[in-house]
């Protein structure tokens, strides 16, 4: 694998998926793979879980992970060619990301979309910026679009939490929000359950909160929320800003909020969410403190998603 970007980058999904369980099982059988090699992190937003579960995956491999918050502590970058550079911006990424790619074995990155410029946003034009510069492989912790690394691990925690020989049902629900969110993790989430082909998949939102197809691919749209939650297997609960009215808010219905009453004609259906989630606003108390939450194994997962890419990069390098 020579980056990670997204879901085509992967020849198999299935074979990551398993090299991450076996990672689970065997944390420490590659600790030599990463040996006298770096893995640089480097931050255009905040993060929690991606920073800390790629720095033990890194850990776990040998490596060094090096974190760079370059939005608080680096030059302010320019992402445009071109540009007279008489303005707020230091340094070019042509520079910085060429730069980066002399110190580290790895580079990864975190840039979330502006969610004003819709061409912009899905052409991925920072996170292309930095590949096209860094001249080495490039990871995402999250780019304008898609998070690969959160939905390598939903794959995971779903596989490793269904024992049935059917197929099981996966509905991913849009829920409430106080903010304008990026639609990376839904698109994502969406990509690889088509990747991946083991799960019913099923999309439900408000109407006008539709994702590109080329996401959600041939996932059944149900606009009425109890409809499409009826004998869920899993619920995956996500907010996004609309993309068809690019970046805005066009719902804030509370009634789309999970609930144990909105679960109740689920198959209990074990609950997801890739955190940070805001509290009685997107999930209720009852459901995340409850037994049908799996939100913290899941996050959990994300180590294991980690130290497969990290392998997988590292042995084709
Ligand atoms: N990395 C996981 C999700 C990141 C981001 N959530 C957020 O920005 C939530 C912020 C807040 O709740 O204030 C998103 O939805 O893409
Ligand atoms: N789920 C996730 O990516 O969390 P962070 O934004 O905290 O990294």
């Amino acid at each position: 694998m020579k980056q990670f970007i997204s879901a085509s980058d992967v020849p198999s999904v299935p074979r990551l998926v398993d090299i991450a369980m076996s990672y689970k099982q065997d944390p420490f059988r590659d600790k030599e793979l990463g040996k006298n090699k770096t893995l640089g992190m480097i931050f255009l937003n905040p993060s929690l879980r991606t920073r800390l579960s790629t720095q033990v995956a890194a850990k776990n491999l040998g490596m060094e992970a090096v974190v760079f918050n370059i939005d608080k502590e680096g030059w302010q970058l320019e992402m445009n060619d071109g540009v007279v550079m008489n303005g707020t911006s230091s340094e070019h990424v042509k520079e910085a990301a060429a730069v980066m790619g002399q110190y580290f074995d790895i580079l990864s990155i975190r840039t979330f979309p502006g969610l004003k410029n819709k061409e912009e946003d899905y052409t991925e034009k920072y996170i292309n910026q930095f590949i096209k510069y860094a001249g080495v492989p490039v990871v995402s912790l999250e780019s304008a679009t898609l998070h690969p690394l959160q939905s390598l691990t939903d794959v995971i925690t779903i596989k490793e939490n269904w024992q049935h020989a059917r197929k099981p049902k996966v509905v991913m629900t849009w829920a409430p929000h106080v903010k304008a969110l990026p639609q990376a993790v839904p698109n994502s989430f969406a990509q690889w359950i088509n990747a991946w082909g083991e799960a019913d998949f099923v999309i439900t939102h408000p109407e006008g909160y539709e994702l590109d197809e080329k996401f959600s691919g041939n996932a059944t749209i149900e606009y009425n929320q109890d409809k499409a939650l009826a004998e869920a297997d899993f619920v995956y609960v996500k907010n996004w800003s609309s993309y068809r009215d690019y970046g805005n808010i066009t719902c804030t219905d509370p009634a789309w909020m999970i609930t144990n009453d909105k679960l109740k004609n689920t198959h209990t259906a074990k609950v997801m969410h890739c955190l940070p989630v805001r509290r009685n606003v997107v999930i209720a108390d009852e459901v995340l403190d409850g037994p049908q939450s799996i939100v913290i194994p899941e996050a959990g997962n994300r180590v294991w998603a980690a130290q497969a890419v990290l392998s997988e990069i590292l042995k084709s390098k």
